[in-house]
């Protein structure tokens, strides 16, 4: 039996989502909405740590300066992201340490898409373009969670990942133009990333354990069917506008749905990637496991200053 302060407590948290306005930190929530939100956010932020590495391995093969320049600070704004998400994670209880410790213990996951290698140059444009565009479509909608630290935080990332999407897209479209192997380059690229991108909006509505309370609680806007046919009907104009192919014969508009049917990726082939078996699984893991690992000191040497600095304030005053 509830206690009538706890019912209380319920209520208000009912009335807040039925305004659509936002839960904050401060307030009452259910344990399973809390649960939730780490569960979602956290994946999220280890997406965009672990999300650096694909891109990251061609920052020293970059085909000029102006490409480096690019590339480096879009793999930043991803560090950068992660950051913000793991803070917003930090409001729910949990530590960024704890975050980070279950990413490399394999006890969170993070998106399928970032176990797929990079195998050309035409990737980097490609990530852009087509898991930058996924990402916009899936996030714009979470700039209206009903979670505040989590909402706002969308709201600065998704305007850099649209600026990430338009690079992306402007790289491809400078290789269409260039010669018959960079167009050659382009398509095998699309070809690989297409059926990865469409697994990032996870399994379909009746396999989706989490999406009906997600969407009762307002953690989620849309569900993952809807944002999937948003993206494909985004996509099909800029692929023509491009002059690529996307490798779906049966890719064709629908009057009567007023969007476009398309071939289910291979359900399959996600099941085994999010379970571990992908292509790059193990290797995105023990390279964040490393990266962990080799900054221990630097984390000592931060926490050892910030005790200096609070044990003798006057000390560093007079330095300073
Ligand atoms: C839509 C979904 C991803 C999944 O819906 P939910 O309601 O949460 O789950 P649902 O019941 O449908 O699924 C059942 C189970 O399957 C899991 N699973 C599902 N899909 C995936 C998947 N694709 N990969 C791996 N696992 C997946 C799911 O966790 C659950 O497992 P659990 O029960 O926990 O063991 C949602 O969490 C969301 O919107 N997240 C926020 C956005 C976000 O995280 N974006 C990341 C990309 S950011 C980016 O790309 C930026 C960038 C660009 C370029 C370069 C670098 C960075």
């Amino acid at each position: 039996m509830m206690t009538a302060p706890a019912q209380a407590e319920e209520a208000s948290f009912e009335a807040t989502l039925a305004r659509h306005d936002r839960i904050e930190p401060r307030d009452w929530m259910p344990e399973r909405y809390r649960a939730t939100l780490v569960r979602q956010i956290a994946q999220h932020a280890h997406s965009e740590i672990i999300g650096m590495q694909p891109e990251g391995a061609w920052i020293t093969r970059a085909p000029s300066l102006r490409r480096k320049a690019i590339l480096l600070a879009k793999v930043q704004d991803e560090a950068g992201h992660g950051l913000y998400l793991y803070s917003a994670c930090e409001t729910l209880g949990v530590s960024r340490q704890e975050l980070t410790e279950k990413l490399i213990e394999g006890k969170q996951k993070y998106s399928s898409i970032f176990n797929y290698p990079t195998l050309s140059y035409a990737d980097v444009g490609t990530i852009g373009w087509l898991v930058d565009g996924a990402a916009i479509c899936n996030q714009v909608p979470l700039c209206r969670t009903s979670y505040g630290p989590y909402g706002r935080a969308m709201i600065r990332v998704c305007k850099e990942e649209s600026f990430h999407q338009r690079q992306g897209f402007e790289l491809l479209a400078t290789m269409m133009r260039g010669t018959d192997a960079q167009r050659a380059m382009v398509q095998e690229s699309v070809d690989r990333f297409w059926w990865p991108a469409l697994m990032m909006f996870g399994p379909p509505d009746a396999d989706s354990s989490h999406t009906a309370q997600s969407m009762a609680w307002g953690i989620k806007r849309d569900t993952n069917d809807e944002l999937r046919q948003k993206f494909v009907d985004m996509t099909v104009p800029q692929a023509r506008a491009l002059g690529v192919t996307l490798p779906d014969p049966d890719l064709v508009w629908n009057d009567e749905k007023g969007g476009h049917d398309f071939t289910q990726p291979d359900w399959a082939e996600f099941r085994d990637v999010v379970s571990g078996s992908g292509p790059c699984n193990a290797q995105r893991v023990a390279h964040r496991r490393r990266a962990h690992e080799d900054g221990a000191w630097v984390r000592e040497a931060a926490s050892a200053f910030a005790r200096r600095q609070q044990q003798e304030p006057q000390q560093q005053e007079a330095v300073s």
